[in-house]
């Protein structure tokens, strides 16, 4: 049986992800690759701060990394993320961004949102997306509530055929980990993209010390609840609900705490009731 390299990088790429020096070792002793690594601690499409005018810059939201700008880029509206420099400054999880950004930067997808390049110069982190104008599913589901069934399908698809491109990613599936309504953003013509993917992974960093805001939770699996291995499925647990959250209008639980919803779930196998009169059979199943 022939093995490629790609076969068993993986551990040694996950393994420096996470900081996790001594098993490092060990998978390098034992000839380990990590072309994740080799080729994304410097991503290419770098683009001048002197094209990216941040002083005319808009700012358009807040995330749990940063500030979001909207700003002109040769002619252009695109997306500014910015992040925050307490954790920008540490080494390592700007190690981890970048090789993160550097995957992002390979991805072409309609469905997922397009990476432009990372400010270089600057002595902030900021990097360049493209700007989706509608905002994200998190300001639709507040501002409609309820979604008509096919507007609630049509959303899922584009969500899905994002996840699916991800998933399907070669030489290894991107499991975005930290799929919610407020990381779905829209464009103009109504189409739905993720964003976001893989940056979640950085704030389980050993010395970060920085805490992710508790809103993600509630659309965490069990399994990254419970700090356990987990794989794809984890993204079909959150995608799930976000299908729950276009049909019902809001979040399951919304009164309840998220961590201590998300608490429940992993710990006492506990699920949204379904009703019938909301969800269709084909959409239960
Ligand atoms: N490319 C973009 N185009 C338009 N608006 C955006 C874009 N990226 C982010 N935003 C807006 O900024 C808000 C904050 O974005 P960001 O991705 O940083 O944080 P978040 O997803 O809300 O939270 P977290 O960082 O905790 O996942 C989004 O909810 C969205 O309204």
């Amino acid at each position: 049986m022939t093995f490629y390299v790609s076969d068993v990088a993986q551990p040694l790429s996950d393994a420096r992800s996470f900081s996790h020096d001594a098993i490092c070792k060990i998978l390098e002793d034992h000839g380990g690759t990590d072309p994740v690594g080799v080729d994304s601690h410097f991503p290419c499409y770098e683009i001048d701060q002197e094209e990216v005018d941040m002083e005319e810059a808009k700012l358009i939201g807040e995330g749990a990394y940063g500030e979001i700008y909207l700003v002109n880029w040769r002619g252009t509206e695109v997306a500014a993320k910015t992040i925050r420099s307490s954790i920008a400054s540490n080494p390592k999880v700007k190690d981890s961004f970048m090789k993160e950004l550097a995957l992002w930067q390979k991805l072409r997808h309609p469905n997922i949102v397009q990476f432009l390049g990372v400010v270089n110069n600057s002595d902030r982190l900021i990097f360049l997306t493209e700007y989706l104008r509608n905002g994200s599913l998190y300001d639709i589901l507040r501002k409609k509530g309820r979604l008509d069934p096919q507007t609630a399908v049509s959303y899922a698809l584009d969500i899905a055929r994002g996840m699916n491109y991800l998933h399907h990613h070669k030489p290894h599936a991107i499991i975005h980990r930290d799929l919610t309504p407020r990381n779905v953003l829209q464009d103009e013509s109504g189409r739905l993209k993720v964003t976001d993917f893989g940056l979640s992974k950085i704030n389980q960093q050993k010395d970060l010390g920085y805490k992710m805001t508790g809103r993600t939770d509630r659309y965490m699996a069990p399994e990254v609840y419970r700090r356990e291995l987990y794989g794809k499925a984890v993204d079909v647990f959150s995608f799930s609900l976000i299908v729950f959250e276009m049909f019902q209008g809001k979040p399951s639980n919304l009164a309840e705490d998220a961590e201590r919803v998300a608490d429940r779930r992993a710990y006492e196998d506990y699920r949204p009731p379904l009703s019938s009169s909301l969800f269709p059979e084909s959409i239960k199943a």
